[in-house]
């Protein structure tokens, strides 16, 4: 288990992170998701206790990084998988390791056949691509078999088989029950790896949900819809609850979008009330375009998922067209 607690990290006139609160569980993979700059590095690096925090307290199984007795034996990391001495080979690299931490030697063939590296354990590190050093980073943070994990952006520059491989593996360290923080700027690749989420935008948390809700409301859909009876529509639409907008449409027939709605209920209400439509159709945003709107405006988010009416918050940032997932 990971507890965050108010940590806040400033550098200089730089607030990175801010009041952080959030607990990771042990069980399913949690990714830290945020865009680029969000502050996920700085958080991670001061639960590792690699920066120490402005304020606030980062906890692994209940106590500071630094106060753990063989850190390697409860958490393991993979912040930066080029940081490995270029001339070692994998295996030497990994006894080093061991030998740094009072590890047992066998436990270095263990996570190199765990990472699928045993082939290639006598080749130098330098040589290794990208998806290779990944699963080297990776040996080292298994080495100490550690309760919890965390990973830094840890598909970023790998091909479509590497990334389905560490996704594979982040999920099977959840299933034996280790507590897997993973952290992407990726909502679409979260949502496939993750079961829960934190998610963070300008150092501050705005979410801590599931990826099944988040995913919803980041990628709800609207209707839009044209009529020459528009004004009548309306009424109809705001009195059912749904929030509508207007914008203009082709032949300068105005048209609306209602959020939140699907074709069939709107089409149902217009036929109830005899009211001809010109147009009817889906529009369903960008996941990522959402998630980015939604995240470079925390603030309104977060009135969104204290409980705004359906209204103000279906127009937060999901109302997106064009775009595909
Ligand atoms: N050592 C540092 N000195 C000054 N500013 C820093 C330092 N480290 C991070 N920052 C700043 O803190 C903010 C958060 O950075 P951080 O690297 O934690 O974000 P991130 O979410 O991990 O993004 P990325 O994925 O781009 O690394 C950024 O504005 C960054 O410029």
């Amino acid at each position: 288990m990971i507890e965050v607690r108010g940590l806040t990290k400033t550098f200089g006139s730089t607030k990175a992170v801010e009041d952080l609160t959030f607990t990771v569980k042990p069980g399913s993979v949690t990714g830290f998701l945020g865009p680029n700059g969000a502050g996920k590095s700085t958080t991670m690096r001061m639960i590792l206790g690699l920066d120490r925090p402005t304020s606030g307290t980062a906890l692994i199984e209940g106590v500071p990084y630094r106060e753990l007795e063989r850190p390697l034996h409860t958490v393991g990391a993979l912040l930066d998988a080029k940081w490995v001495h270029p001339n070692r080979t994998a295996k030497a690299h990994l006894q080093w390791m061991a030998a740094a931490n009072s590890l047992p030697k066998s436990r270095v063939d263990e996570v190199l056949r765990l990472v699928g590296l045993t082939e290639v354990a006598g080749k130098k590190a330098g040589g290794f691509s990208l998806g290779m050093s990944q699963r080297l980073g990776l040996a080292g943070a298994l080495l100490g078999d550690p309760k919890v994990l965390l990973f830094d952006e840890p598909v970023n520059g790998l091909d479509p088989e590497g990334i389905v491989w560490i996704r594979k593996f982040m999920q099977s360290l959840a299933a034996e029950g280790r507590t897997v923080l993973v952290s992407s700027h990726l909502l679409s690749e979260m949502s496939l790896t993750a079961e829960h989420l934190i998610v963070i935008g300008r150092g501050r948390l705005i979410a801590d949900t599931s990826v099944k809700e988040f995913v919803d409301r980041a990628s709800e859909s609207s209707v839009r819809v044209r009529s020459p009876q528009l004004d009548a529509l309306r009424g109809l639409l705001t009195a059912r609850g749904f929030a509508v907008s207007e914008e203009a449409g082709d032949d300068h027939e105005s048209a609306l979008l209602v959020s939140g709605a699907r074709t069939d209920d709107v089409g149902a209400l217009a036929g109830s009330n005899g009211i001809v439509l010109h147009e009817l159709s889906s529009q369903r945003g960008s996941l990522e375009d959402a998630f980015m709107k939604l995240t470079g405006d925390e603030v309104q988010y977060h009135a969104q998922i204290a409980g705004e009416p359906a209204g103000a918050a279906q127009n937060g940032g999901a109302q997106k067209t064009g775009g595909a997932l």
